[in-house]
């Protein structure tokens, strides 16, 4: 009996047979824009009879697959199947009965389209000097640098030898490295934690490092190391405040490495080596809860996964509840709840974006159409993930109660790959083992259905602590009530002062919920506090989502700036649509101003910015 579920996003035969270990042997060549080399998988059969080996690929070039290191294999690739890439099927020697190990090596080469890794040419970079290349696997692109069962629902341990000019960084331990006689530099790194393809990644640059303690370091180009240092001092600290909640960290090194700025997301929790955009670096360390939600990730998705990307919620639902957890107990429950509160609004902006009644707004959503993941990305697993979670935790009882569960649930599913269905089984197993009858009924009164399987906003609405919250919204309610007036001299600068930058978000957030403001009292906002010159991206975003509201022509150069010069998703996605939604020449700015810079991006980003342009 099959006991796997379908991975809808992966192609491979799952069911027949899984990877133990996978080898990589590349040469990078950043000229061709390649990695040329091979792979060695370690498979392992599933079942009796089985007669080929189906892998996920994706714009790959492959030469040939070797059996017992000299025998060739047949092999086909299919037709591609649209995000999914195209399956290549492997022949084997012989039907295998079940329980069989094996290794098969595949001679390959990446080519120019492959969708995890960007090149950078040293224009492009800080430096100037060097290229540059980088990984962006999650969801399914690990399949387009190496064919593999890319399916979350298998977990194996890596090695990799890579020769490459320019130093390399991979998510594994560092082995050491060698010159070669013919050129270049091959780098090894072993990762001995089973993890699922998505946390493969690579680097390749100029690239320097500062020690922050005996297990943490930065890593960035020569030019940035220093500030990432700074900005990220603490690092060591929130991890052994995670460990606190959770369990000692297993992983053996947590370093971060700053990407260049095309890198598209806030950070990805690469195990070992989390990769992060510069975007976070503001010289005021208010990013550091980017930091905390990837350590946070070193239990919730790296050791306990997500079986399949419907599932995605587990990851990143959990990791939020755990960033905040960390947060309260160093900087108190209000700082939690006030991120909190910002997490809520990224929620409605995303269940606005799809539509309430959308099924990308469902917390565990239908992917059985094989549509590409990444469509599906926003705020809902994080934010409905984390408020299922909070709420959860104040049914049974609060924290005494439900961080222990947490706790056990890691150990429970540490190194395996999981369902909701699982989560939710443990949930009352643990709970009726450890505190009885009672708080099963109080689990009883939640209504799972709506909150897993319903679109929409959350089915109860959570009350966070508003302490730090309520000085911005009083000062948006003021500026509410002024909109139209023509003398703003009621306002002052000092109106600020002593704002963080969480609360100025905030303070944002509410003004952008607000109708749109005239002109005039838009230039009053910023002439009082300056908002187009402060340095925070974080406030940039938000004052420019306000003023794109209000079609405020004078924004316009600066967003085009800021869209170009950064291409974190968070930041350049929504600005795009309200660019392009923007009186005046806003669809022509937004269409034209990504046609000439389409290359800046990380090919994701790229290709979600021609989606939502309309230009795909
Ligand atoms: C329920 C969703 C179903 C499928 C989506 C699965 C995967 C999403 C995929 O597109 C990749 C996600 C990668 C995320 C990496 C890092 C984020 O946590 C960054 C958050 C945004 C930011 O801060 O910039
Ligand atoms: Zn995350």
């Amino acid at each position: 009996m099959c006991v796997r579920p379908v991975d809808h996003s992966s192609l491979a035969n799952l069911d027949e047979v899984t990877t133990t270990h996978l080898h990589l042997d590349w040469t990078i060549c950043f000229t061709k824009k390649v990695f040329d080399g091979s792979v060695t998988l370690d498979l392992l059969t599933l079942k009796d009879n089985v007669t080929k080996v189906v892998l996920d690929a994706s714009y790959l070039d492959i030469k040939k697959v070797l059996y017992l290191n000299d025998q060739e294999l047949k092999f086909k690739v299919g037709e591609r199947r649209g995000a999914l890439g195209s399956p290549v099927t492997i022949d084997l020697p012989e039907p295998f009965a079940n329980s069989t190990s094996f290794q098969i090596k595949i001679v390959y080469t990446t080519t120019p389209e492959c969708t995890a890794v960007q090149y950078l040419t040293p224009e492009q970079t800080l430096g100037g000097k060097h290229p540059f290349l980088f990984s962006q696997c999650e969801a399914i692109h690990a399949r387009s640098f190496v064919p593999c069962q890319d399916s979350p629902a298998v977990k194996l341990t890596y090695s990799a030898n890579v020769t490459s000019p320019l130093p390399v960084v991979m998510s594994a331990l560092d082995r050491g490295s060698r010159r070669e006689p013919t050129g270049g530099v091959t780098y090894t790194f072993h990762q001995p934690i089973k993890i699922p393809t998505y946390l493969i990644c690579i680097a390749s640059g100029n690239i320097a490092s500062r020690e922050l303690s005996d297990r943490c370091k930065v890593l960035a180009e020569p030019e940035m190391v220093d500030a990432v240092a700074w900005e990220f001092e603490d690092t060591d600290k929130f991890l052994s405040t995670a460990e606190g909640v959770l369990t000692p960290y297993e992983w053996h090194r947590y370093d971060i490495l700053i990407l260049p700025p095309s890198y598209p997301y806030g950070g990805m929790e690469n195990p070992c080596l989390t990769f992060a955009t510069p975007t976070l670096i503001a010289g005021d360390r208010s990013s550091i809860n980017v930091v905390i939600h990837e350590i946070s990730h070193s239990w919730m998705g790296n050791l306990v996964t997500t079986k399949t990307w419907e599932h995605f919620w587990l990851n990143e639902g959990h990791t939020k509840f755990i960033e905040r957890k960390v947060l309260g107990r160093l900087y108190g429950q209000p700082t939690a709840d006030l991120d909190a509160i910002i997490g809520l609004k990224a929620l409605r902006e995303s269940i606005n974006q799809y539509g309430e009644n959308s099924p990308a707004t469902v917390l565990q959503p239908d992917l059985s159409g094989g549509g590409d993941p990444d469509d599906f990305f926003s705020s809902v697993p994080y934010e409905k993930g984390f408020n299922m979670l909070h709420f959860v935790e104040e049914t049974v009882g609060g924290p005494a109660i439900f961080e222990p569960f947490v706790t056990s649930y890691v150990q429970e599913f540490a190194g395996k790959s999981i369902t909701t269905q699982d989560w939710k089984d443990y949930l009352y197993r643990y709970m009726e083992e450890h505190h009885g009858q009672d708080v099963i009924n109080r689990l009883n009164t939640i209504d799972f259905d709506a909150w897993i399987h319903q679109p929409g906003h959350l089915p109860v609405a959570p009350s966070f602590d508003t302490s730090l919250a309520d000085a911005s919204y009083a000062l948006a309610d003021r500026w509410n009530a002024a909109r139209h007036q023509a003398d703003f001299s009621a306002f002052s600068p000092k109106d600020v002062d002593g704002f963080t930058t969480a609360q100025l978000v905030v303070h944002l957030e509410r003004i952008s919920d607000q109708e749109a403001y005239p002109y005039e009292a838009l230039a009053a906002m910023d002439q009082l506090y300056g908002w187009s010159q402060r340095k925070s991206p974080e406030i940039k975003f938000r004052w420019q989502m306000v003023t794109l509201k209000a079609s405020y022509e004078p924004i316009y150069p600066a967003v085009v700036s800021f869209v170009t010069e950064q291409g974190r998703m968070k930041y350049v996605r929504p600005l795009y649509r309200s660019l392009a939604k923007a009186k005046g020449d806003g669809q022509a700015l937004a269409r034209s101003t990504y046609l000439a810079h389409r290359s800046f991006y990380h090919p994701i980003c790229a290709q979600l910015l021609a989606k939502d342009l309309g230009l795909a």
